[in-house]
């Protein structure tokens, strides 16, 4: 496996794959891998000649007041897991490798940035859709690869493919969790026992939504107080968001009548999770 930190060595690497017709699957990650990445990147290796996952800690998507000081890094670990998953090239590169002093161009997806993650976060899906599209620019992917578990991103991402014209397919893949039903996710490791203990109440109301909804329950506010109510009951947490959108546009919805998004973001103690279902209908 070759490990690429210059955008011109990655290049290379893509140049002769492609010279010899192969397929491209990328996958985008910021490290700490875990066995949601691993699942993405044995998809895109069933799936692609070729897999290149990147490796790196976009500053751009995080705010100043975020945790991208002491988001966690183990990169020799991570480089074992992706080799044993079968991808071909780790794409590390340093922040000033892929952002010029005087870069000035950035990709603004709207409308369905504005809820949900959004509406905290609201120069995240700029960061997030720049260091995509300049991952997939360098990589030529025919295929990428995003997990459910960040439904909205993996929405955006789309729309932005859609609306730009991009040669490639995004494909999302289901969320992995621990046996206890925790969303797997590299933030878990901040949590103290407690706090992991406090965190199944995202997976719960997860669960009970899903379930109300199985049992034909359509009205929003019903679906999400029932929720919240599972949330709420648990001291160490404190809700963010609990919504429910459309699927396709990401706008709320009261009454579920096509394939909506219940998604939710919850502080335990001072780490935010998200965790969410899709129902298609
Ligand atoms: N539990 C999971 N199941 C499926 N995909 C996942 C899971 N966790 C992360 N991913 C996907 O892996 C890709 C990289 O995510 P990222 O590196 O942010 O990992 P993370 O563990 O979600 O970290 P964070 O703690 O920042 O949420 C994204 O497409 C994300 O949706
Ligand atoms: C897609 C991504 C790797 C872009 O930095 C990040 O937002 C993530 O890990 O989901
Ligand atoms: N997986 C989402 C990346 C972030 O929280 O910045």
């Amino acid at each position: 496996m070759n490990i690429a930190t210059t955008v011109e060595q990655a290049k290379q690497t893509v140049r002769q794959w492609k010279a010899e017709g192969l397929t491209v699957g990328l996958v985008p990650t910021m490290g700490y891998l875990h066995e949601g990445h691993e699942s993405l990147i044995k998809r895109a290796v069933a799936e692609c000649d070729r897999v290149m996952v990147s490796v790196f800690l976009n500053p751009i998507q995080f705010a100043p007041n975020e945790d991208l000081a002491t988001y966690p890094r183990d990169f020799a670990a991570d480089t074992v897991l992706i080799e044993n998953a079968g991808a071909d090239l780790v794409f590390h590169p340093e922040p000033s490798e892929l952002y010029a002093p005087d870069a000035c161009t950035f990709v603004n997806v709207e409308e369905i940035t504005s809820e949900l993650c959004g509406k905290t976060r609201p120069t995240h899906f700029r960061g997030v859709c720049t260091v995509v599209s300049k991952l997939m620019n360098i990589s030529q992917a025919d295929r990428a690869y995003f997990g459910q578990k960040d439904a909205q991103q993996l929405a955006v991402v789309r729309r932005m493919v859609r609306d730009l014209n991009m040669n490639v397919e995004v494909v999302g893949c289901p969320i992995v969790r621990e046996e206890d039903g925790l969303a797997k996710s590299s933030r878990n490791t901040y949590l103290s026992p407690a706090e992991r203990e406090a965190a199944l109440v995202l997976s719960r109301a997860v669960r009970e939504g899903h379930h109300l909804m199985e049992e034909g329950e359509r009205d929003a506010k019903t679906i999400l107080g029932a929720m919240r109510a599972i949330i709420e009951a648990e001291p160490l947490a404190r809700i963010d968001y609990v919504e429910m959108v459309s699927w396709d546009g990401i706008k709320p919805v009261d009454v579920a009548d096509s394939s909506v998004l219940v998604a939710m973001a919850v502080y335990i103690g001072k780490t935010r999770l998200i965790d969410n279902f899709i129902f298609e209908m």
